[in-house]
């Protein structure tokens, strides 16, 4: 059984990044939340485009207003008034202003802007009652925030909606980005019915498949469903072999343990895969299972992760390691490594034996301090039942036998 930390270093190492060319699409800019930069972002316009005020008030020069005071105020003739999206026709000279706006042009001659509340309007004249703390001041300069031919977002970001606001600032209206990665999700098992279907004694619904559909999808990935495959060899095979020539990677579910019907192992070497993972220490999970395909086998280079068949080690398995596995593949630049918290457990929890432990539960944040509560009821591998409303995984490390009630502990937080 390979440690955890283990796995996710042979998992991360067999995962070669997509090609930023190759494998690149253009999205429009609405449809880019989410998806993974593929180049690097360079504006053409300086931030701001040009010098503006801050605020509403009046467009000044330091000098006039400078050694203002409450009780020796100055007034200055108004020139002109600057709607935004109006360049201004004047310049201001001495004893000057211009009425002007937030976002408005800054007029030539100007350099500080007073604010409506320090000013006093006298017909076409204004009283300027307090003097400004610097020159500049409520100007927002050209170039200020960002000067333009520099980068302005780097590839392998998963763009969020900030980055979108910056992208339409650009211009850019069609975003490379990365293509979704494809992957395949097949269910074995003889005893396996979709939803929708009757079951007959023994027959169990096939959950898995939508399961790691929707994580697959949370994840940033594009799922596809290959399917029930019962538990004969031949048949398993060649929907392997399929799977493997549509996917990046491909995920399946059971067959990976020790019993009489589980043939994934045994096919994915007379598929010619590589082996480099038949047991993690996890609980739950332990019989993960993962190969690479070289190119030849398959149109590019596949991994593959035989998933246990219990619903929970199947979704904790994905989360702890085929999501980092994606996230790399998928162009992110950094942070594909799972992110832990460290939280206090509301309860006491339970560790022993040789495997890493994942109990799952819910996250809160109650005065600034996170704390896991794990779910009522069974936590067997089995029970997808309180899986439901899952937020957070808490990790017992191996040979800690108990988590106290109040206990820091380390906690993957579950995004889906
Ligand atoms: N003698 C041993 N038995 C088992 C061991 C072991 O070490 N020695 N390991 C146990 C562990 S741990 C796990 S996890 C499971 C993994 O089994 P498989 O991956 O071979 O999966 P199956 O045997 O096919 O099924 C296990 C279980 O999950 C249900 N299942 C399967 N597919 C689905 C699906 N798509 N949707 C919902 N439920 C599914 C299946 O009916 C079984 O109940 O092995 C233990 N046994
Ligand atoms: O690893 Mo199994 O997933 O403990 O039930
Ligand atoms: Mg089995």
């Amino acid at each position: 059984m390979l440690p955890v930390k283990q796995a996710e270093e042979v998992i991360l190492g067999l995962v070669q990044p997509m090609d930023p060319v190759e494998d690149q699409e253009q999205v429009e800019l609405l449809s880019a939340r989410g998806r993974v930069l593929a180049e690097s972002v360079v504006g053409t316009l300086d931030f701001p485009h040009w010098d503006n005020s801050a605020m509403d008030g009046y467009a000044v020069r330091y000098e006039d207003v400078a050694e203002v005071r409450g009780d020796r105020p100055i007034q200055l003739e108004i020139i002109e008034k600057i709607p935004a999206g109006k360049p201004p026709q004047k310049t201001i000279d001495k004893g000057q202003a211009a009425r002007i706006f937030t976002g408005s042009m800054m007029p030539p001659g100007a350099d500080t802007v007073t604010i409506q509340e320090d000013t006093q309007r006298k017909g076409d004249r204004v009283e300027i009652l307090s003097a400004p703390s610097q020159r500049g001041e409520w100007v927002r300069y050209q170039g200020s925030f960002y000067q333009s031919g520099t980068p302005l977002l780097s590839p392998g970001i998963v763009l969020s909606a900030p980055d979108i606001a910056v992208l339409a600032t650009a211009q850019i209206t069609q975003v490379p980005v990365y293509r979704r990665c494809k992957i395949a999700i097949l269910s074995t098992g003889d005893e396996l019915v979709a939803p929708g279907q009757p079951l007959k004694p023994g027959q169990l619904v096939d959950s898995n498949q939508y399961a790691l559909a929707a994580a697959v999808t949370a994840a940033g990935g594009e799922p596809l469903l290959m399917g029930i495959v019962g538990d004969q060899p031949e048949a398993l095979q060649k929907a392997i072999a399929h799977a493997l020539t549509v996917a990046d990677i491909v995920l399946s579910t059971g067959g990976v343990s020790v019993g009489d019907y589980d043939y994934v192992e045994q096919i994915l070497s007379q598929l010619k895969g590589t082996i480099h993972i038949k047991k993690v220490a996890i609980r739950p999970g332990k019989p993960l299972t993962v190969a690479s395909f070289p190119p030849e086998a398959s149109t590019s280079s596949v991994l593959y992760f035989g998933l246990p068949g219990n619903p929970v080690s199947a979704l904790v398995t994905f989360w702890r390691f085929v999501q980092p596995a994606m996230r790399k593949f998928a162009g992110w630049k950094q942070g594909w490594e799972p992110q832990f918290l460290t939280a206090r457990s509301q309860q006491e929890l339970r560790g022993g034996g040789p495997r890493e432990i994942y109990l799952w539960g819910k996250i809160h944040c109650i005065d600034g301090i996170y704390q896991f509560e794990p779910a009522g009821g069974s936590h067997s591998s089995g029970n997808l039942i309180n899986l439901a409303q899952t937020t957070a995984l808490a990790v017992i490390p191996v040979g800690v036998s108990t988590i106290a009630p109040g206990d820091a502990i380390q906690v993957l937080a579950i995004d889906n």
